[in-house]
């Protein structure tokens, strides 16, 4: 198994690349960036966090070989390439803002990608998340059933955990869903929130619960306003989720970013909504009843999605 991580010299991708080679179900990951000229030197920062990772194997116990690289010849026949390249947000920017910047750089490094490995899956991270998915499957030509994007299962992670800190419960027992896109209008679903197996509203009054799903909902922000940059532990983690259960043939359920066309009755956009996860990529799209009021919220994600998407025919 041969994955390769585009942005690895950055946060993230570094962040994916350290994950996957510690759960030690790959044969090698391949950390690709740029070659960064700086007070005429050259900085190779994928070639250097990689050999820095390379060499906790012997500490944490693992083969996988991790190689950094700017060269695509070195990807070829990946079984499965994650995107985080491109610029993070500052404080003040929304993940929108990020558009014009980052749809050159997704296009182009799914092209390079796709040139060396034209049967591969394609996990996206970069921001604006759905937007951003929606052009690597347009630039890669593949189907759409491997081209997804990471999100759902990072905004369902914190989530998870401000319920388990509220309820003094461990987050492994927390399981819950959130769909739409990767912005402030995601929408967590308390119908769909358990731990194990007994609904989250038998430990949490609504008002509690309302505070949570709002502070879920500007997570990322929260990060960013922080940081000064976003967050890379939990989203590296995630997305490197995502890459485990395509390799190992899984089957797992996760909110992901997924081609919808026709499901949940949106058509023709990358939106969160539960899959079924393997080797094939998204084996199915978990199409679960919504309520009224579940589908509104989510009808208003997607449109904002939408509204992105024609940003993005103009700048395109
Ligand atoms: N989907 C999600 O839930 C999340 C998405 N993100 C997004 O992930 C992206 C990466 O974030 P960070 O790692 O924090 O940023 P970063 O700045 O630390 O790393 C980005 C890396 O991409 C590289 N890069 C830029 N253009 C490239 C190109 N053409 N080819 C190869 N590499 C290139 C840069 O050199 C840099 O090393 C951002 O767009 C951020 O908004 C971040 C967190 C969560
Ligand atoms: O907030 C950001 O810009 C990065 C991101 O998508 C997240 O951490 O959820």
């Amino acid at each position: 198994m041969k994955i390769t991580v585009v942005g690895a010299g950055g946060n993230v991708g570094s962040t994916v690349a350290l994950t996957i080679a510690q759960r030690d179900f790959a044969k090698e990951v391949i950390a690709v960036d740029l070659e960064i000229k700086k007070d005429d030197k050259s900085f190779f920062p994928s070639k250097g966090r990689a050999l820095d990772q390379w060499q906790t194997a012997p500490v944490l116990n693992f083969d996988t070989r991790v190689r950094g690289t700017v060269d695509y010849e070195d990807t070829a026949n990946s079984d499965i390439c994650v995107i985080t390249a491109g610029l993070p947000r500052k404080p003040g920017m929304s993940r929108d803002d990020l558009l014009s910047a980052n749809m050159n750089i997704v296009k182009d490094v799914t092209e390079k990608l796709v040139k060396h490995s034209p049967d591969t899956i394609i996990v996206v991270v970069s921001n604006p998340l759905d937007l951003m998915t929606y052009v690597a499957w347009k630039a890669s030509g593949l189907p759409a059933t491997k081209v997804m994007g990471m999100a759902g299962i990072l905004d369902t992670a914190r989530y998870r955990a401000f319920l388990a800190e509220e309820l003094n419960l461990s987050p492994k027992d927390i399981q819950a869903l959130i769909l739409g896109g990767h912005g402030d209008s995601m929408v967590p679903m308390p119908r769909y929130t358990t731990v194990s197996g007994i609904p989250v509203t038998h430990f949490i009054g609504k008002e509690k619960l309302d505070e949570i799903i709002e502070r879920t909902k500007k997570g990322g922000g929260e990060l960013v306003g922080l940081m000064g940059t976003s967050a890379w532990y939990a989203p590296g983690a995630a997305a490197a989720q995502m890459v485990e259960a395509i390799a190992l043939d899984q089957n797992r359920i996760f909110p992901c970013a997924a081609y919808l066309d026709g499901e949940f009755g949106l058509k023709d956009l990358y939106v969160g909504v539960p899959v079924r996860l393997g080797r094939e990529g998204i084996k199915e799209i978990v199409e679960i009843d919504l309520n009224d009021e579940e589908q509104e919220l989510l009808n208003t994600s997607a449109d904002h999605v939408r509204q992105g998407l024609e940003d993005l025919k103009r700048l395109s």
